[in-house]
């Protein structure tokens, strides 16, 4: 496969597990202009295109383009202008599809996300409940209501929905991301004509600003949107944000916002345990008229963890698979399907796992392997062993030895009782997540 053939399957890939408005607002237009060394060069439209892409789809696309070429390749993202028309750096792109939906009067809600499609368990209760309440009672319940969690968790999902049942209700409601208020601030300025845009902004019963964590250091819009609030908040019109991080981890975010986003409901959302994983691609199935027996869906919801978008992708491309090749649906199938949406573990090695680990449980190194066995560091051993077989594929023997020289039948008990615990321990299932997170900078979550 040249390079060309493999950046056109990479969008394929792409447009198959991202979410259509992301796809199309960011990455169709993705070129590859070329490829120096192992540096695949891609250029994109403009300089927020390229911010978005960088931080979001380095590693995924990284991930892709090594599943298909063998070899890892380093993405870089660059503005790059098609007729090579010399154009500043920070061309605002020239309208984004959430104005074309302002402008045509077209509603900017999803009506795919609903709460009767949305799939409750633990780690999204709290969030669940606080949006009901918030749809039912606008401005009453909670204002603003703040929801936080890691990619793909649903908080766009939830935010449709608020917009849906409101609107139902003959409510003037807009959803925007952080992302295109400020695309629409911009153009505004430059085209004088902010006082359309603080009408348009002002005007609403129910504002759902999404991913709020990118108007953190940017001045004017945080200015702007500091208005645009105490507008609509002073009006009881209400407000809803989401972001990947709570308002005090917004570090480079003005104080007078953090403050505001604390005067209603702060909640968050967690990664979805397997139960919850399972129910949501059973949903999933059944909306598709699909019938996947329970040991697929389980196998797909113990293989994709941390993230339901992908989670959503893996089920789409089991089934794909095994439409294309005749083959029975199998929890094989599924592995042979899924090999390359997993983590590449053959470029970790075991030292990579116990460093990580043990700085997670903030213990040293020494006592992880040592002889000590309070519980203290007898658990973090365990979870050393788990990710060792995990996630290094290393050997029951391989593992033993470099724990400190323990029998391989002790391992294979630790693997076994850390798999069991993360299924029923919410802290020690984040605590796994974190150690992958590390292990794999941003490869364990999909954009
Ligand atoms: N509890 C759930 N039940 C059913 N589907 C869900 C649930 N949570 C998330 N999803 C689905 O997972 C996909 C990703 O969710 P969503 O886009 O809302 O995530 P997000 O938290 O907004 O991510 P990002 O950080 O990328 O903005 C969507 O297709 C959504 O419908």
């Amino acid at each position: 496969m040249n390079p060309q053939q493999a950046w056109q399957a990479t969008l394929g890939q792409l447009q198959m597990e991202m979410n259509k408005a992301s796809f199309e607002t960011w990455v169709k237009d993705a070129q590859l202009i070329s490829v120096e060394g192992s540096d695949f060069i891609i250029g994109v439209p403009n300089a927020y295109a390229r911010d978005w892409l960088e931080s979001r789809l380095t590693a995924t696309v990284q991930r892709i383009l090594e599943g298909l070429m063998g070899a890892t390749p380093a993405v870089k993202f660059i503005v790059w202008h098609r007729d090579e028309v010399d154009m500043p750096e920070e061309e605002v792109p020239e309208e984004s599809h959430q104005q074309a939906f302002l402008r045509s009067g077209t509603s900017t809600i999803n009506s795919r996300y609903t709460f009767d499609n949305f799939i409750v368990g633990a780690s999204n209760r709290m969030a669940h409940a606080a949006c009901m309440a918030v749809a039912e009672s606008p401005a009453k319940a909670y204002n603003p209501l703040f929801l936080y969690g890691g990619v793909g968790l649903g908080k766009t999902h939830l935010l449709h929905a608020i917009g849906n049942a409101a609107q139902s209700r003959g409510l003037q409601v807009l959803y925007v991301s952080s992302e295109e208020f400020t695309n629409d601030l911009i153009n505004a300025i430059r085209s004088h004509t902010t006082q359309a845009f603080r009408e348009r902004y002002r005007n609403m019963d129910v504002l759902l600003i999404d991913d709020i964590q990118f108007i953190a250091g940017k001045e004017s819009t945080q200015e702007e949107f500091f208005h645009t609030f105490n507008t609509l908040h002073g009006q009881d019109k209400q407000i809803v944000i989401s972001s990947d991080r709570s308002p005090k981890a917004l570090v480079t975010l003005e104080e007078r916002l953090r403050s505001r986003f604390e005067w209603g409901l702060t909640v968050d959302i967690q990664p979805p345990d397997l139960e919850t994983r399972i129910a949501i691609l059973r949903s999933k199935a059944e909306r598709n008229n699909k019938e996947v027996p329970y040991p697929i869906l389980e196998s797909i919801a113990r293989l994709v963890q941390s993230n339901i978008r992908e989670l959503e992708g893996a089920l789409t491309r089991v089934l794909a698979f095994s439409d294309l090749s005749g083959m029975p649906l199998s929890p094989q199938l599924v592995h042979t399907a899924l090999a390359d949406m997993l983590p590449n573990r053959t470029h970790l090695d075991s030292s990579q796992v116990l460093e990580v680990v043990a700085s997670e449980f903030g213990i040293s190194l020494d006592e992880l392997v040592g002889r000590s066995r309070s519980r203290e560091v007898a658990l973090p051993r365990q979870v050393a062993m788990y990710l060792m077989r995990e996630e290094a594929n290393a050997s029951l023997p391989q593992i033993g030895e470099a724990l400190g020289g323990r029998d391989h039948t002790t391992v294979m008990y630790a693997c076994e009782k850390v798999a069991d615990m993360i299924e029923r321990d919410d802290r020690l299932r984040r605590k796994i997540f974190a150690i992958r997170e590390r292990l794999y900078g941003r490869a364990t979550v999909m954009a």
